[in-house]
C-alpha cells in the first residue's frame, strides 16, 4: 500500500490497495499515514457560511489534497479519510453482522478489501480508466463496539421527500445491524447543535415517520458555527455524526470533519446527500428526486386540463431547480403533455424570430393549447434585465431568485394582449412547496434505506469525512470535496436534452455553433460534446 499525491504520475501500476477494516492481521501501525489537508493564510474567525473557499474554525482556508492510491492496470482510487489516518493503535472488533440471523443467508457478508466503484463507466480504447471510489458496505472488522457508539443525526437545508425515511433507516440500521441504541436527533439543522434541544431516537420513536413529509428533526439555513458545533459534539460524547443535506450542508460537514481531525477525536463524520434538484455531482442521484418528478406530474396534468379546456389555453407550471433543471427536464420527458421546457442551463429569449413568443403562437395555432414547464432558475438573466436586479441572499448565502413563473406569465399575457388576432387564457400553477413537502415514493424509500445502511457501514468501519451515494449504480464512499467542488447541471449538449427537444419539438433557442464555441472556450473537448459522454454529464442514466 502506498499513497501518492494527485500531482504524482498515476500511470505506473505499482501498488495494491489496502483497506484497514478488512485486514486479517494484527493491528497495523498507521502512524505513517499522511494528513491530506494544508492550511493557508490566517483570517479572522467567521461564523457565517461563505460559499467561497471552505475555512476551518480559525478562519484559515482549507485546501484539500486528495488521498490517491494507485494500483495495477491503471487503477486509481480516490480514497476517503479513516480514523487511523490521525489516531494510531485503534482496536478493532469483529463485525456483529456476522452473527445477525437476517444476514446469515448472505453469501458474502463483507465487501472485498479492494472493491472499488468506477467513476467513469464509459471508456475508450486508449483513454485512462479514470478514478475509483471505495465501495460502500460492511467490513469484516469494525472500529466501534456497539455500546460505545453514540450517534447523532441532523437534517439541514431545504425540505426533500425522504428525509424522515433516512432518519428512520439510520436509527433502525444502527440498532438492528450493529446493536447501537444511543442515537440523538439534533433539532433545527446545524444551529441545533448549540441552540436547540435534542431528541432521543429509538426504532419505536421513528417507526411511522417515513409516512410523513418534512423532517421530524426540523431543519434550517444559516447558523453554521464550526467551533460551537464541534464543541457540542465533543461535550455530548457523540462519536458518529450523520449529516443529511445538500451541497451547502456537505460543505459544512467537510469543515466539521477537518476540525474533528484537528482535535484528533475518534468521531466519524458522514454526509448523506439530499438533493431534490439533483445538483450534487458524482452521484447518480439521491432520494427525493423521483418523488419530485412523480409529484410534478399532477401539476402538469392539471395545467394540461386547464389549457385544453380554453381556446388558446396555456398552462404554465413552475418547478424547483435553482441552478439545475433536472426536475423540469425529467418531469417533461415523463409527462408527454409538455410543449416547452425552460431550464437554467439553456438560455432563451422572448421576442423576435426563433423566440418564445413566436413558438407559442405557432403551437397554439397547431394544437389550440399548450403546456410550458419552467424551472425556477430559468431565465434569471432576462428577469434582472427587466426588473431592477436585487442581490438578496438567504441565511445560508444562497442567492434569492425572482419568481420567474409570475414574471413570464405576465410577459406572455402582455405580449398577446397587444396582438389583435389571438386571445389567450393563461393559468399559472406553482406546486413547488407542495412537491417538496410530500413523503417519499416507493423507489425513493428504498434509495433512503440503501443510503442509510451504506453510511452506517462506513462509519462503523472507521471511515470518516465522506459522503455516501450511488456511482454508476453501486454505492461508494466519496470524499467531501468531490461533491462540493462543483454543481451538477443538465448538459445541453448531451443526448438527454436532445431527447427532450425532440419530444416537445420546441426550439433550442440556441445556435449550435455558439454552444460548441462556448464549450470549447470552457476547455471541453468537442468530441465529448457530440457523443454524449462528457465527464460532467452526471445524467441519471443516459
Ligand atoms: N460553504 C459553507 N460552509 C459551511 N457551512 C455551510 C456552507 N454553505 C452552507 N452551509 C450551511 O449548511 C446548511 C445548509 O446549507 P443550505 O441552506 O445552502 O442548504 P443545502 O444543504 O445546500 O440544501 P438545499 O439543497 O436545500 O439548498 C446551513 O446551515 C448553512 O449555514
Ligand atoms: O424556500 P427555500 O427553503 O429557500 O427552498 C427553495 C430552494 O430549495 C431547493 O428546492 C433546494 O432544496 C431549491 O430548488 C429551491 O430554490
Ligand atoms: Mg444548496
Amino acid at each position: 500500500m502506498d499513497t501518492i499525491s494527485s500531482s504524482a504520475s498515476l500511470s505506473t501500476p505499482r501498488f495494491r490497495c489496502f483497506d484497514p477494516t478488512n485486514s486479517y492481521h494484527a493491528p497495523v501501525n498507521h502512524s505513517h499515514r499522511p494528513y491530506f489537508l494544508t492550511f493557508s493564510s490566517n483570517r479572522s474567525p467567521t461564523s457565517s457560511s461563505p460559499r467561497d473557499t471552505p475555512k476551518d474554525s480559525m478562519g484559515n482556508s482549507i485546501k484539500y489534497e486528495p488521498k490517491i492510491i494507485a494500483g495495477e492496470a491503471g487503477y486509481v482510487l480516490e480514497d476517503v479519510p479513516h480514523l487511523t489516518d490521525y489516531i494510531s493503535d485503534l482496536p478493532t472488533y469483529p463485525n456483529p453482522l456476522q452473527d445477525n440471523p437476517s444476514y446469515s443467508v448472505v453469501k458474502q457478508y463483507f465487501v472485498n478489501e479492494d472493491d472499488t466503484v468506477a467513476e467513469k463507466i464509459v471508456v475508450h480504447k486508449e483513454s485512462p480508466r479514470g478514478t475509483h471510489f471505495r465501495r460502500a458496505g460492511p467490513r469484516q472488522k469494525v472500529f466501534y463496539e456497539s455500546d460505545e457508539v453514540h450517534a447523532c443525526i441532523v437534517t439541514c437545508g431545504g425540505l426533500c421527500p425522504g428525509l424522515n425515511t433516512v432518519i428512520r433507516e439510520l436509527v433502525g440500521g444502527l440498532y438492528y445491524m450493529y446493536g447501537v441504541n444511543k442515537v440523538l436527533g439534533i433539532e433545527g439543522g446545524y444551529k441545533g447543535f448549540y441552540a436547540r434541544n435534542t431528541i432521543s431516537l429509538s426504532p419505536k420513536v421513528v417507526n411511522d415517520i417515513h409516512k410523513r413529509g418534512g423532517t421530524i428533526l426540523g431543519t434550517s439555513r444559516g447558523g453554521y458555527d464550526t467551533s460551537k458545533i464541534v464543541d457540542s459534539i465533543q461535550d455530548r460524547g457523540i462519536n458518529q455524526v450523520y449529516i443529511i443535506g445538500g451541497d451547502g450542508t456537505q460543505n459544512g460537514a467537510s469543515i466539521i470533519f477537518e476540525e474533528i481531525r484537528r482535535r484528533a477525536l475518534k468521531v466519524s463524520v458522514v454526509g448523506i446527500p439530499k438533493t431534490i434538484d439533483n445538483d450534487i455531482p458524482v452521484i447518480d442521484k439521491s432520494f427525493g428526486f423521483d418523488t419530485a418528478v412523480e409529484e410534478a406530474q399532477r401539476a402538469i396534468n392539471a395545467a394540461h386540463v386547464e389549457a385544453e379546456s380554453f381556446e388558446n389555453g396555456i398552462g404554465l407550471v413552475k418547478l424547483m431547480g435553482r441552478y439545475s433543471g433536472f426536475i423540469a427536464m425529467y418531469a417533461t420527458l415523463a409527462s408527454r403533455d409538455v410543449d416547452c421546457c425552460l431550464i437554467p442551463e439553456s438560455p432563451f429569449y422572448l421576442e423576435g424570430p426563433g423566440g418564445l413568443f413566436e413558438f407559442i403562437r405557432k403551437r397554439l395555432k397547431e394544437h389550440g393549447h399548450m403546456v410550458i414547464v419552467i424551472a425556477e432558475g430559468a431565465g434569471q438573466e432576462l428577469l434582472s434585465e427587466s426588473i431592477r436586479a436585487m442581490d438578496h441572499q438567504d441565511a445560508s448565502g444562497n442567492k434569492l431568485l425572482q419568481d420567474v413563473g409570475l414574471w413570464i406569465s405576465q410577459k406572455i399575457k402582455d405580449h398577446f394582449a397587444k396582438q389583435k388576432n389571438m386571445n389567450i387564457t393563461l393559468k399559472y400553477i406553482d406546486p413547488t412547496y407542495m412537491i417538496r413537502a410530500v413523503p417519499s415514493n416507493a423507489s425513493d424509500n428504498v434509495c433512503c434505506t440503501l443510503l442509510a445502511h451504506s453510511a452506517i457501514h462506513g462509519a462503523m468501519a472507521g471511515y470518516t469525512g465522506f459522503t455516501v451515494g450511488p456511482v454508476n449504480g453501486r454505492h461508494a464512499y466519496i470524499p467531501f470535496h468531490r461533491v462540493t467542488e462543483r454543481q451538477n447541471k443538465v448538459v445541453i449538449t448531451d443526448r438527454m436534452w436532445a431527447r427532450l427537444l425532440s419530444s416537445t419539438n420546441q426550439p433550442s433557442f440556441l445556435d449550435p455553433r455558439d454552444v460548441i464555441k462556448d464549450a470549447v472556450a470552457d476547455e471541453k473537448p468537442q468530441s465529448q460534446l457530440l457523443d454524449g459522454t462528457t465527464d460532467d454529464t452526471d445524467t441519471l442514466i443516459d
